[in-house]
């Protein structure tokens, strides 16, 4: 894991920056703030710059971990119980943070199908979701995954800041670039022959009440979108780029087992040996925000027991793209970040 450790000096800085942002927006995700994100993020200490830069750039690493920052635990209240709930502004400070260190990466972006279309996502239990295949679920295992891995305009990197942790629960990844994968496979990899189906974060069961604010006509379209993605997949490849290093797009819980195509599905099984085989994990502890390489690597969840007394496990989370404008066709406005 490619790791910045803020210093003191640079907590201090930091700290600073995000108060003077907050005095003058009041909240994280005021739309003229969000318009200058990147502005703001100049800001930053220049040696967190310097090292983020290195990591986007030259991709040493399936995940960069900025470390060193002080999640206050009074302040930011209860884990709220659902997403969906009337939110209170006590994760502002953090809140900011995450998302300049994003805005070090590339442009943060939201799914109208996701959350109710915000910018910042909950991750905590939910009742009921136990043992889902969502990030809200607690006693089976999040199974690995590349974020939103059938859409065309998923994150370049997905950002996770914890909040809490009190189980020390681990955060799974595997980066491609450890595998031992022959020619041949990778060959078959880079084919389009495999299918990958919507998740469930972004079906109309978990829509969860909300919808933000935008116009239903528009809603109604996102989410018919994803049900024609769910009901007519395309044909696509699970590795593309460099057969060398390559990137890679997979969620073997939401895929098919093509029979027409043995010889694919033997490719494919190969693959995910590799990646359980070289699995790892991380534990987040309060302040941490990693990056996961969305096009390097699958993350995932170990299993653990929620406890449903406000002080469960909670982390804020954000999709960040380094291409904007790949996604225009569906956003309102060439600023606009959610997708629908
Ligand atoms: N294999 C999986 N569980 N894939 C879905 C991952 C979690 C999903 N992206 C969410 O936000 O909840
Ligand atoms: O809870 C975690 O550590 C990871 C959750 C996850 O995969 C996600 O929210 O995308
Ligand atoms: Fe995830």
């Amino acid at each position: 894991m490619f790791t910045i450790e803020l210093s003191e000096d640079d907590r201090r800085r930091i700290d600073d920056l995000v108060a003077e942002i907050l005095d003058g927006h009041g909240r994280p995700d005021a739309p003229e703030l969000l318009d200058r994100i990147t502005v703001w993020a100049q800001d930053m200490p220049r040696a967190v710059r310097t090292a983020a830069n290195h990591f986007r750039l030259h991709e040493p690493s399936g995940g960069c971990l900025f470390t060193g920052f002080r999640v206050d635990d009074d302040a930011i209240g209860d884990t709220p119980a659902h997403w969906g709930g009337a939110r209170a502004n006590g994760t502002a400070r953090e809140d900011l943070f995450l998302l300049l260190c994003a805005s070090l990466l590339g442009d943060p972006i939201a799914w109208a199908t996701q959350q109710g279309g915000r910018l910042l996502h909950d991750v905590m239990p939910i009742k009921g979701h136990e043992s889902e295949q969502i990030n809200s679920s607690t006693s089976a295992p999040l199974w690995w995954h590349t974020e939103d891995a059938f859409h065309p305009c998923r994150a370049h990197y997905v950002g996770l800041l914890c909040l809490r942790n009190p189980d020390a629960v681990e955060t799974t990844y595997a980066v491609f670039d450890d595998l031992d994968l022959d020619e041949e496979t990778v060959r078959t990899l880079m084919e389009p022959r495999y299918v990958i189906r919507p998740d469930e974060s972004h079906l109309p069961k978990n829509r969860g009440g909300q919808d933000g604010d935008a116009p239903r006509e528009l809603m109604e379209r996102s989410f018919s979108w994803v049900a024609e993605m769910n009901s007519n997949p395309p044909l696509i490849p699970v590795l593309f780029g460099d057969p060398k290093a390559p990137y890679g797009r997979l969620d073997p819980y939401f895929m098919d087992r093509r029979d027409d195509d043995p010889e694919a599905m033997a490719a494919f099984d190969r693959f995910v040996k590799e990646i359980d085989d070289k699995l790892t994990s991380v534990v987040l502890k309060p302040g941490d925000a990693l990056f996961i390489d969305n096009y390097k690597s699958v993350h995932g969840r170990k299993p653990y027991a929620a406890r449903y007394d406000g002080r469960d496990r909670w982390l804020r989370r954000v999709n960040v793209t380094r291409d904007l404008r790949s996604s225009r066709a569906t956003r309102v406005a060439a600023g606009a970040r959610v997708i629908h």
